[in-house]
């Protein structure tokens, strides 16, 4: 499904800012015209739509690989446009299906595919070169290449110097399009995103000092520094010696063009570990110094581009393949588990090409190629240390370039959904995201292999490379007014040709320090300081709204989290409540039962203690009462005994005292006083016996209820006990009866038996005797009824007829 990117909002309006160089869709250069139908496609004078451009290359296997048995025929290309891929054993792909998650087979389709056989040429010719014309025309283009690592990406690129890629061939494609209209000075150079710059004098003897400079770099670094496979020695490029047949672009230019000169600009640099090193810098050749990393800007109209980076004038093919040689030696590759020589980083090679009319320029357009590091997983290539950090690094910007296309082509299906696109999340998308919005074409080469091993790394490329051809790019028309680039003076002032300043323009512009002296990330410095100043209020009002508004989310978010946390926390609470209830239910239950056991078991104690000491102190009633008794007769007695002995004392003393009542000492007590006290004492005693007394006889009442109780139970027991035996007694009669009654019947039996063996006996005889006298015959039976009828047998009758009786009433009875 293609669905297409939205540009109606305020992309286009930058854009309508912006003074790209693109040349108006309907001017077309007479001597390209034709060559592509692809090409026709995209003169469209209005916005042209157009699917992004996927091409695969399958590389060849390498003998290794074959001898590896990598080649298990996971690729099969069943067309020109289509691909199937077959999942390998033992890939994860394979193990998932086989749990039934995902399919074994995945076919995917592409722009055009080519077969590990076609060559260079014929895969130039298949892709880039319409982009290539369309960017003679005055049309940006980007291409980049995307696959896991070892797949071909930079040998599709660059090639070898036998067999160049798909960069040199178009530098070649395009001095063969300049021919001798070159544009011979260097003082037209490119300025920021889409500008030009105009060197004065000192700037252009610089340019020329810093260009002999950096060729020089390759005469003294005779040797390479990277040591890169054979095969792919690009460090050794030449356009020399190869036929460019298919490349050159052999027809004729319009007039209008003819009269024009070109001016040719390249860069070259890479973004290593998220950080974008230009490839061209002098200080490069110093490998001791670190490398400075430049920053990615936008200007006014919000396009991309690299900071200080170096632009480079080539006049021939031979010197851009230099300034391509000396790139790629400072290129970061290095050996890896996959690949000899792996490019870790992603390498963004950029022609500029400006069209110059005298001293106007007239147009400039941009040829970007882009051989991306390789995707890898690094527990399979085992990589650790810098490699690990780089590998996290190539795979995350891979990542953004994914999620950038799935949301470009998920904004395609519904205009006013404009959902967000992480252009700025890496460095890499940052600097594509002009093209993808319009400001150019752009189209992937996917590079893979055919390695069983790496199967699954290929089947994720494939996918990607599915959703990257359904992202739509649309190119919106521009006046021609917007699309002559501005022409920049030294201090970044713009100049107006005609002979005319623009004070208007003028006033537009800051110069370039100002503007990199702000906001380092952005050229809003641009504008004047009156609308910088509206802006920055406008921003800051804008920036409170948001504030506001995240506050308020913030808010409302919290709140919703906060109820759904009580929710949770009084379910939790419900849950240990009825948790604890039921715990304490158990424990209470567990508790009485023990508490129960305990009481039982204290009362068994009580109750034996007691008994124990029942029996210890137990003494028999009478025993005790006659003690008891005993021993108040003694008492009787003594107090009887105390009681004569002192009556005559008493009257003696009574006597003595009255005597000597006046002699004696009013300070002693008296005979009668010690009488009466003694009395107190003895009746004292008395009353403490009596109560001892009756405590003995409450003891002794209660004691015989007890024993009249005993004795009661005793009673009823033994009559129990009485009756229980009776009817034993009773049982064991009727038991002897019933015996002797059997021993009797037995004896019966016996008897039985004899008299019925005499009278077998006897019937023997009879029937002997009657045969012999010749008697008829009789049966059984009437000898018997005769023999029974005979007197003789008389008693054996009755005798069975009674046992037959007995038998019956014993059956009756059988107890
Ligand atoms: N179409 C092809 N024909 C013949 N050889 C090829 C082809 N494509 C790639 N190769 C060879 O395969 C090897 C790996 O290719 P290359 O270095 O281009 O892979 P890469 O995808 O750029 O890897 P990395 O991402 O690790 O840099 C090289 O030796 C290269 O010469």
């Amino acid at each position: 499904m293609a669905t297409t990117i939205d540009l109606t909002h305020e992309d286009v309006d930058l854009l309508a800012m912006q003074s790209t160089a693109c040349e108006p869709h309907h001017v077309v250069l007479p001597e390209l015209s034709g060559l592509s139908s692809i090409n026709s496609q995209s003169e469209s004078a209005d916005a042209s739509e157009q699917q992004l451009r996927v091409y695969l290359r399958v590389r060849p296997f390498s003998k290794e690989e074959l001898n590896n048995n990598e080649d298990q025929g996971c690729v099969v290309l069943e067309s020109a446009e289509t691909a199937t891929l077959h999942a390998p054993k033992g890939s994860a792909t394979m193990k998932s299906s086989e749990r039934g998650v995902g399919h074994q087979l995945h076919k995917f389709s592409f722009t055009k595919i080519f077969a590990p056989e076609a060559t260079q040429v014929e895969f130039f010719d298949g892709t880039i070169k319409p982009q290539v014309q369309d960017f003679l025309h005055g049309k940006n283009a980007l291409v980049f290449s995307y696959g896991v690592t070892n797949a071909g990406k930079t040998h599709t690129i660059q090639g070898s110097a036998k067999d160049p890629g798909v960069l040199p061939r178009a530098l070649e494609a395009v001095f063969k399009h300049i021919g001798g209209r070159l544009y011979e000075h260097m003082d037209l150079r490119p300025y920021l995103s889409s500008d030009v710059q105009k060197l004065d004098l000192d700037q252009l003897r610089a340019e020329r000092v810093a260009k002999v400079a950096l060729f020089s770099l390759l005469k003294e670094d005779s040797e390479p520094t990277r040591s890169r496979s054979s095969s792919s020695s690009v460090n050794s490029l030449s356009f020399s010696g190869v036929s460019y047949d298919q490349t050159v672009d052999s027809a004729e230019g319009s007039s209008e063009d003819m009269q024009c000169s070109y001016s040719m600009w390249v860069s070259y640099y890479e973004i290593y570990n998220e950080q974008v090193y230009d490839l061209l810098q002098l200080t490069i050749a110093n490998k001791a110094r670190r490398r400075p990393a430049l920053r990615v800007c936008e200007d006014s109209a919000g396009n991309s581009y690299v900071r200080d980076l170096r632009w480079v004038n080539v006049q021939t093919s031979e010197e851009a393949a230099k300034v391509l040689r000396v790139g790629n030696k400072n290129r970061s590759a290095a050996a890896t588990k996959m690949n000899q020589s792996s490019s870790r980083s992603h390498s963004i090679f950029t022609i500029k090409l400006m069209r110059v009319d005298g001293t106007d320029v007239q147009g400039m357009s941009e040829l970007s190629l882009c051989d991306l590091a390789g995707s890898e997983r690094c527990n399979k290539t085992k990589t650790f240390g810098e490699r690990l950090k780089e590998a996290g690094n190539i795979n995350t910007s891979l990542l953004i370039l994914g999620k950038c296309m799935v949301a470009l082509r998920n904004n395609q299906g519904d205009r006013a959904k404009n959902g967000y696109v992480p252009f700025r999340e890496s460095k890499l998308t940052r600097l594509f995201q002009g093209v993808f919005c319009g400001r150019g074409r752009a189209s992937m080469i996917v590079n893979i292999n055919q390695c069983a091993s790496t199967y699954d790394e290929t089947l994720h490329v494939m996918k990607f490379s599915a959703i990257a051809k359904e992202v739509v790019q649309v190119i919106p028309p521009r006046s021609l007014e917007s699309l002559a680039p501005r022409l920049i003076g030294r201090n970044g002032k713009p100049l107006l040709t005609n002979g005319l300043i623009d004070t208007q323009a003028v006033d537009d512009y800051l110069s370039e320090d100002e503007l990199l002296d702000g906001d380092e990330e952005a050229d809003m410095s641009i504008l004047p300081q009156e609308e910088l100043l509206i802006l920055v209020e406008s921003l800051r009002t804008k920036l409170l709204a948001e504030r506001k508004k995240n506050l308020l989310q913030e808010i409302q978010i919290r709140k919703e989290m906060g109820d759904a946390m009580l929710q949770q926390i009084m379910e939790i609470e419900e849950l240990h409540s009825r948790q604890m209830a039921d715990l304490k239910e158990s424990y209470e239950e567990k508790m009485d039962s023990t508490f129960e056991m305990y009481k039982e078991a204290l009362k068994e104690h009580a109750y034996q203690c007691a008994l124990e000491r029942l029996e210890e102190d137990y003494v028999p009633l009478e025993d005790y009462t006659a003690e008891q008794d005993r021993e108040l007769e003694m008492r009787v007695d003594e107090l009887e005994w105390k009681h004569q002995s002192s009556a005559p004392a008493a009257g003696f003393a009574s006597a003595l005292q009255q005597e000597n009542s006046t002699q004696t000492d009013p300070m002693h007590p008296t005979t009668q006083e010690t009488d009466s006290d003694r009395f107190k004492l003895l009746y004292k005693d008395k009353c403490a016996v009596e109560q001892l007394c009756a405590e003995k006889q409450e003891l002794i009442t209660s004691l015989e209820k007890r024993v009249q109780e005993l004795t009661e139970t005793l009673q009823e027991a033994g009559e129990s006990y009485m009756e229980k035996l009776t009817k034993v007694q009773n049982l064991q009669n009727r038991l002897i009866h019933q015996e002797r009654e059997a021993e009797r019947l037995q004896g019966e039996l016996t008897e039985r038996e004899a008299e019925l063996c005499v009278l077998k006996e006897g019937l023997s005889k009879q029937a002997n005797d009657s045969a012999g006298q010749s008697r008829q015959r009789r049966g059984l039976l009437v000898n018997i009824k005769e023999s029974m009828s005979s007197p003789s047998s008389g008693n054996l009758c009755r005798t069975i007829r009674k046992s037959v009786r007995t038998t019956t009433s014993l059956k009756k009875k059988p107890n």
